[in-house]
């Protein structure tokens, strides 16, 4: 059974087993689920059944539940239900509930126990760990939120069974990001016909891009450094995201976004690498895009977090597991743009 301890101010386990969720318990009398609306009932029954909450909210699935309207309505709920101090927000759902449920957690009564329960494989490998917590705005995704971690992560390759293929595929980008920027090990893994939730194997391969994440979060929590690494990709993937208003998902924009990185990478006199985010992509089969248009990716992308008073930032490769942060010249932003446009078509992408 692997239990990947995460450091820093305040450790915590994240448990990865079969039966995981059966066997969660959270040591507060009072508490409070917050559940997709998606997800199979019987996930949700055992959830219940393992933390006895008082309350289960149900929030839209996917990006549709990071909006500061779902976010107050549930602090309502919590309110009026008189939920205290010493009560505990629980997140079960994919890595936009937990997203949502963490900020809930981080900002009622300026902040209750928060635990989380990730039942996508991108919940699991990383939005659940390491305390980003928040909500998008329509300006941008993750616009805001709060550092706030759990006290315990619970990953049960159980719950993935019912997961539609595609879902599963679109969580494996950010294993596979793992593998980009600190354990080359992963790639293969993750493309392996044995990494799938029912093979042997997985519990290790899981908790081996887990643990990725969780030597980053512990060595820098709020990303005064290392953590923007965690970011490869994600530049261009949120901007895919807020100008397809979330028509393309998280895990999807993140394939697409890897492998615009690696081009950049190549560009910019680093190793070629667009190898493993060319065969990632034939892989993962994300959802086709529609025709974006640069300038305007360009304007959300002036938004990115990673941006400084002088601009954006970019995380790119010299090589496997060699990551660096940079600025890139919106010449070079474009004419790499146009590049990564001919190679991620539809057409190219199966063959
Ligand atoms: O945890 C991090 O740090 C990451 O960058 C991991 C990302 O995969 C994740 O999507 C994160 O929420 C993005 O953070 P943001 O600060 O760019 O919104
Ligand atoms: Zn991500």
């Amino acid at each position: 059974m692997p239990r990947i301890e995460v450091g820093g101010a305040t450790p915590y386990t994240v448990t990865v087993e079969h039966g995981a969720l059966k066997r969660a318990r959270v040591p507060q009398q009072r508490a409070a689920l917050i559940v997709d609306a998606g997800l199979p009932g019987g996930v949700v029954q055992q959830a219940q059944a393992a933390f006895q909450p008082e309350l289960t909210l149900e929030v839209p699935s996917g990006d549709a539940c990071k909006t500061a309207e779902v976010w107050s309505r549930v602090l309502s709920r919590l309110a009026t239900a008189n939920l205290p101090r010493d009560g505990a927000v629980i997140g079960l759902g994919g890595g936009a509930t937990t997203d949502l449920a963490g900020f809930v957690a981080a900002s009622y009564l300026r902040g209750v126990a928060y635990y989380s329960a990730p039942t996508t494989l991108l919940g699991m490998v990383d939005a659940a760990v390491g305390g980003k917590t928040g909500i998008n705005l329509p300006e941008g995704k993750n616009l805001v939120g709060a550092f706030w971690p759990p006290r315990a992560v619970w990953c049960d390759p159980d719950v993935l069974n019912s997961l539609p293929p595609a879902v599963f595929r679109e969580g494996a980008a950010e294993a596979y990001k793992h593998g980009l920027i600190s354990d080359p090990t992963l790639l293969a893994r993750v493309l392996s016909p044995d990494f799938r939730p029912d093979h042997p194997d997985f519990e290790t391969t899981l908790a081996d891009a887990i643990a990725v994440k969780a030597g980053v979060v512990t060595r820098d929590l709020t990303e005064q450094g290392e953590r923007a690494y965690l970011n490869f990709g994600h530049t261009l993937a949120h901007a895919i995201e807020a100008v397809t208003h979330h028509g393309t998902s998280h895990g999807d924009a993140v394939g697409y976004g890897l492998h615009y990185a690696a081009l950049l990478s190549r560009e910019l006199g680093g190793s070629d690498l667009s190898g493993h985010t060319r065969r990632f992509l034939a892989w993962q089969q994300p959802k086709p895009l529609p025709d974006l248009n640069f300038d305007e990716l360009n304007s959300y992308m002036a938004r990115d977090k990673k941006a400084d008073s002088v601009g954006v930032r970019f995380v790119l490769l010299h090589d496997l597991a060699q990551p660096y942060l940079t600025r890139v010249p919106d010449d070079v932003l474009r004419r790499v743009y146009a590049v990564w446009q001919t190679e991620v078509s539809p057409e190219r992408l199966t063959v």
